[in-house]
């Protein structure tokens, strides 16, 4: 029987959306205000859902402070309050945009996790945009 556990967790950031190999006037036509280049910000709002078996011991899919431990070292302290085109070296080529942060907290946070657990990542960019990730089919 799969259970799945969700987590929410925040964090502000700053961000642009850009190509440096664009120029100003086709970057101004695609992003439009968010190639602001003094950035803009965001209130991230992220739900990590994890699904497994109910340990039959515990009684637990994922013990949650496990999972709140392991949010707060690997994303919220990473990202929170940061500038993430200037200050998260995952971004210094990749455009910050709410699919490619996705992807990247996926992938941070599968390597921490049991592989017999499935991962999902909401992330609200915004109260109305939001994405959703859950890795590729192996
Ligand atoms: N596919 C994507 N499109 C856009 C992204 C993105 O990450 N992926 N990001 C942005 C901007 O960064 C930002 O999210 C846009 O904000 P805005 O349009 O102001 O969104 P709101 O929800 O605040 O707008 P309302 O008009 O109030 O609904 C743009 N596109
Ligand atoms: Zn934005």
């Amino acid at each position: 029987m799969k259970v799945t556990v969700h987590r929410k967790a925040h964090f502000n950031a700053a961000h642009r959306l850009y190509r440096k190999d664009w120029s100003m006037k086709k970057n101004n036509q695609i992003f439009g205000k968010c190639n602001n280049p003094q950035f803009h910000g965001h209130n991230y709002e992220l739900i990590t859902s994890v699904t497994g078996d109910i340990d039959p011991e515990t009684g637990y899919v994922i013990d949650m402070k496990v999972l709140k431990d392991l949010i707060k070292e690997e994303i919220e302290d990473k990202f929170d309050h940061k500038n993430l085109n200037e200050q998260v070296e995952e971004f210094a080529d990749l455009n910050p945009t709410a699919e490619n942060i996705s992807v990247i907290i996926w992938n941070k946070l599968r390597v921490k996790l049991d592989p017999k657990l499935d991962l999902e990542i909401t992330l609200y960019e915004t109260p109305r945009n939001f994405v959703t990730y859950k890795g590729e089919k192996s």
